[in-house]
């Protein structure tokens, strides 16, 4: 048996993550420790799991250092990396959102939009013809069209929280997002029996 590697993002997807590695049969306790550790070797599983950024993940993936990952569809759209995208895992459910103050709508001839997502919002804009200038942003989207940076955002929505909380409505809904499982191109045909294994176990503990 070949020892399969598989990347999952820190933060929001993690105990899901790591929730469905326990539920296929994988025991995770020491991934549950509370340590500053990256790289776990679940020795019994022939399984070595990677913690890293979210944003990170495809990456990894991509250049084949790890087999498999998890990811949210939000990292995914806006990377485009060349990826097996193989399952949906129906965590970590949330939606990409435009959004504006109330009473502004997408009718400007130039839209500023505020955004962690520029490929994102470029393609949507490009998409219907509509002409905007994409101000990147690392975090704190909402603040943007409050303080007059940009017209509107496109950020994730997930409870309508954010947006509630500091004055701002939905526009447009883009996508719905959600946790994915990701595979690297080469290490699906070298390792293609390990790799069917975690896949249909997954499938049958996700449908
Ligand atoms: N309310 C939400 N806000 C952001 N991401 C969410 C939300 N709900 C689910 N997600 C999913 O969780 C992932 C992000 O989780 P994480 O906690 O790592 O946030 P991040 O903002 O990307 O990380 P960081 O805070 O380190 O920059 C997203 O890629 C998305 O798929
Ligand atoms: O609809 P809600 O349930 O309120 O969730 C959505 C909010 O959560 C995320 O921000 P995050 O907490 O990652 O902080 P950030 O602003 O630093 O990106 C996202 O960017 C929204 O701001």
């Amino acid at each position: 048996m070949e020892t399969i590697k598989i990347a999952i993002a820190k933060g929001r997807l993690a105990k899901h993550s790591i929730g469905l590695l326990e539920e296929i049969g994988i025991d995770c306790r020491i991934l549950k420790e509370d340590s500053r550790k990256l790289v776990f070797h679940l020795s019994s599983h022939q399984l070595e799991v990677i913690l890293l950024k979210a944003v990170d993940v495809p990456t990894y993936v991509e250049h084949g250092v790890v087999d498999m990952g998890i990811v949210g569809k939000d990292v995914l759209m806006e990377q485009e990396k060349p990826l097996y995208e193989v399952m949906d895992l129906k965590f970590g459910g949330c939606r990409f959102s435009i959004a504006g103050r109330l009473g502004d709508g997408l009718g400007k001839k130039h839209l500023r939009v505020a955004t962690k997502y520029p490929n994102v919002a470029r393609k949507h804009f490009a998409s219907k013809g509509q002409s905007v200038e994409i101000i990147r942003q690392e975090g704190s989207v909402e603040l943007a069209p409050i303080m007059g940076l940009s017209d509107i955002i496109l950020d994730i929505v997930e409870t309508g929280k954010t947006l509630k909380e500091n004055g701002l409505v939905i526009l447009e809904d883009v996508a719905h997002l959600s946790a994915r499982l990701v595979l690297n191109k080469v290490s699906y045909k070298t390792k293609k029996k390990e790799i069917s294994t975690i896949i249909e176990a997954m499938g049958e503990k996700v449908n």
